[in-house]
């Protein structure tokens, strides 16, 4: 079959992309190397789309919050990522959390139904030279791959870390210890397992974790710096004795039941806590939120039995630690995500420099509908930048100006923390102007 696109890579960016093209006709080759026995270091299996670390989605709040409003958007956009995450939801309070195994599954199920859509199990070592191709091969791009692309931008890409959190099997978990809880009661369910932690306990895991032993730098990664959003433990740890306290361990609207006294019959806020969040559909794994870490393994493990209620927990994944490759994209891409010096290419997900699997998403499906677009012979328009996905695509390509990626909260390293961001610019930002300013460019999209 001769095809109208090759995408290269079948993660959450390579498949929303796919699902856009080949839904609206257009023949599509889908090449993954998963299936062939190989893997990037943080995937471990060879299902589509893959979450590699977290299981959520992070809020689904289109009122309030930017990556909820992103959601909303995507959803009108049909969004196969979207709609496999609500199929293979499992409660996490406002957050969208998903079954990973689940969601994987129904975005390769829906894929194989198109029958426009080859999906080729085969890893791609040159960058194309002719025929219309996008790239999602992630931040974890295999590296001939990344070599050829390399050559063809003539320009250095940079590197970051990431780290995964480990995963605990839930019948290891001791209730009588820890408590089920979201925090100040959001949702209508208590989605989290809660592990509390007196001062005294919070001090001395404090400590362990600054001498806990780590994985060594190498000399090259010494100075490549992390994401804010997936700093491990320990690296929070060394600023200071409080940073746990005021991130991933924060003990704030988080009533103890076990703790509960008459002065205090809901229960009292512990020093510090630990979460976890449903991992899978069957509630039997639980992912220690926050937890990313570069910890020896069996440190880990030490370690985090000394966490009150884990003292007997089994791990079905420990955290670990990659270093992650991405486009200067603002220098190397025009504002349709195409190589400058190759325009046939497009970049699409992680790997243009985005962040997070729903942006990374976002991105494929807009490298999606712009690759249609262009087939179909009609003229681009580029989403409004006081929409969440135009504020994203205009941050990517260096095309924002100061007020225009303020909705966007995510606390990544390319877009400002949250703390900058003064609260009444977000609120005016998500209000729905952004939903009535989405309306006309759903029209001019090709139709599918
Ligand atoms: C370790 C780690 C942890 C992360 N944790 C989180 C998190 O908790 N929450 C969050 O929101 N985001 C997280 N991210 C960031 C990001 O959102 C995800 O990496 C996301 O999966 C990116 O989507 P993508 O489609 O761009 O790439 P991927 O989902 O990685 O997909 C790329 C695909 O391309 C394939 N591929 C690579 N090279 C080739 C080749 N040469 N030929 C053929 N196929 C190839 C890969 O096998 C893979 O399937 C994490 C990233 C990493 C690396």
């Amino acid at each position: 079959m001769t095809y109208d696109v090759h995408i290269i890579g079948g993660g959450l960016a390579g498949s929303e992309a796919a699902w856009q093209l080949a839904r609206r006709g257009f023949k599509v080759r889908l090449s993954e190397m998963r299936g062939t026995g190989e893997r990037s270091p943080a995937h471990q299996g060879d299902g589509l789309a893959e979450l590699v670390c977290s299981n959520s989605f992070r809020s689904d709040d289109h009122e309030k919050n930017a990556v909820g409003l992103l959601h909303e958007e995507m959803r009108r956009c049909d969004s196969l990522i979207m709609s496999a995450a609500g199929k293979a939801q499992v409660p996490a309070g406002s957050a969208l959390a998903v079954d990973r195994d689940v969601f994987s599954a129904e975005v390769e199920a829906r894929l194989a139904a198109l029958p426009n859509l080859d999906i080729v199990r085969e890893r791609i070592d040159v960058l194309p030279e002719a025929g219309t191709t996008i790239v999602a091969t992630g931040p974890l791009t295999a590296e001939a791959l990344a070599h050829s692309i390399g050559a063809a931008t003539g320009a250095d890409s940079l590197a970051f870390f990431d780290a995964i959190a480990p995963i605990v099997y839930r019948d290891t978990i001791d209730m009588d210890v820890c408590w089920m809880a979201s925090r100040w009661d959001k949702g209508e369910t208590k989605d989290y397992i809660n592990c509390p932690m007196d001062k005294d306990q919070y001090l001395a895991f404090h400590q362990a974790l600054l001498d806990g032993e780590k994985t060594a730098f190498k000399e090259w990664e010494a100075n490549t710096p992390y994401f804010d959003g997936c700093m491990p433990i320990e690296v929070m740890a060394e600023r200071g004795v409080e940073t746990l306290r005021f991130g991933p361990m924060k003990p704030v609207g988080l009533d103890n039941p076990h703790w509960a006294t008459e002065e205090h019959p809901k229960g009292r806020w512990a020093y510090a806590v630990v979460q976890l969040r449903q991992d899978n559909k069957l509630g039997t794994l639980w992912n220690m939120v926050g937890f990313q870490t570069k910890l020896k393994h069996a440190e880990q493990v030490r370690l985090f039995r000394t966490i009150p209620g884990l003292e007997n927990a089994e791990f079905a994944r420990l955290g670990g630690l990659h270093r992650n490759t991405f486009l200067n994209s603002p220098v190397l891409l025009d504002r349709q995500l195409r190589l400058k010096s190759a325009p046939h290419v497009r970049f699409a997900g992680q790997i243009t420099g985005c962040e997070g699997y729903v942006e990374s998403a976002a991105v494929g499906m807009m490298a999606g509908l712009m690759t249609a677009t262009e087939l179909a012979g009609r003229e681009w328009q580029a989403p409004p930048r006081t929409t969440a996905l135009g504020a994203l695509l205009s941050h990517i390509t260096g095309d924002a100006e100061a007020d225009s990626y303020q909705p966007m909260n995510v606390n990544f390293g390319l877009f400002p923390p949250l703390h900058e961001v003064k609260k009444k610019q977000r609120k005016e930002a998500y209000t729905e102007r952004a939903k009535e300013d989405i309306a006309p460019w759903l029209a001019s999209l090709s139709p599918a």
